[in-house]
């Protein structure tokens, strides 16, 4: 990943420049960012500094102001219907249709793609299996927030986005969620995610994007960023490089 470099092949996002204002409050001030086919990316910043915007700018479901995105060489706001055969997305405030059952709504998304994985795949992928004749309403937060994933999944999609994978998901959902993440990899799947969690970003992440106050301030790859850092580690590069402590969202 980069933030201009062109020499290589087509990227599978390419953001430049882009700008986001609510009212008088600038959430998202001139970021790009490139990332290479097949690489795990983490967006990381504290509360508020600009990553959900930023990738549901990318996604296509929010509009910048100014700048623009390439997915796979697509405009996702303006080729909407191709840039959703061969994107992912789970987003914060996904919702979904409470009183469908967890298989029903596996099954509903399976019909939006034309190969898309089998139930049972995606059950497996995020443990919900035992969870299956569950209507969605009943489900626990962490649970939701598992289906959405494996929603986000059924298309087989080359890029996936991920707003914060596994906040308020237990220890074991984390890491069966991390290697999920690492199953994709292997498939060359191409992953955008925002993360809180430096141990999520070290164990998963080829390049990391550092956000602050709507701007990226540091891009490189985990290592690189705690060397440039003069740091021990991951969480203390973020304090030099931002000045600030990353919150711990549970
Ligand atoms: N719909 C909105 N209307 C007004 N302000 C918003 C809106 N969405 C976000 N903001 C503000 O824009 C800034 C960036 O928000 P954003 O959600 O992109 O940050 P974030 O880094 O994802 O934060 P978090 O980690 O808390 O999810 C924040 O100051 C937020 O309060």
């Amino acid at each position: 990943m980069s933030s201009g470099d062109t020499s290589r092949g087509e990227p599978a996002i390419h953001a430049e420049h882009l700008h986001k204002r609510y009212g008088h409050k600038v959430a998202v001030d001139d970021v790009s960012l490139r990332v290479e086919p097949g690489e795990v990316v983490g967006v990381l910043g504290t509360n508020g500094a600009g990553k959900t915007t930023t990738v549901e700018m990318i996604a296509g479901v929010r509009k910048p102001d100014r700048g623009r995105v390439s997915l796979l060489g697509m405009d996702p706001q303006r080729e909407r219907a191709k840039v959703r055969q061969v994107l992912g997305v789970q987003l914060q405030e996904a919702t979904l249709h409470g009183a469908l059952t967890v298989s029903e709504l596996i099954g509903l998304y399976r019909t939006f793609y034309p190969d898309p994985r089998l139930a049972g795949e995606l059950l497996e992928l995020v443990g919900l299996d035992e969870q299956r004749a569950v209507r969605f309403e009943k489900l626990s937060g962490g649970q939701q927030q598992r289906l959405s994933i494996a929603l986000a999944l059924a298309g087989r999609p080359r890029v996936v986005i991920l707003d914060e994978l596994t906040t308020g998901l237990d220890p074991r959902a984390r890491r069966r969620m991390w290697a999920t993440i690492e199953h994709l990899r292997t498939e060359g799947v191409t992953i955008l995610l925002v993360s809180h969690t430096m141990e999520e970003v070290e164990r998963l992440c080829d390049q990391v994007v550092l956000i602050d106050d709507g701007r990226v301030i540091a891009v490189g790859t985990p290592t690189g960023l705690v060397a440039r850092a003069g740091a021990e580690n991951l969480d203390d590069a973020f304090v030099a490089l931002t000045g600030k402590e990353l919150e711990v969202a549970e």
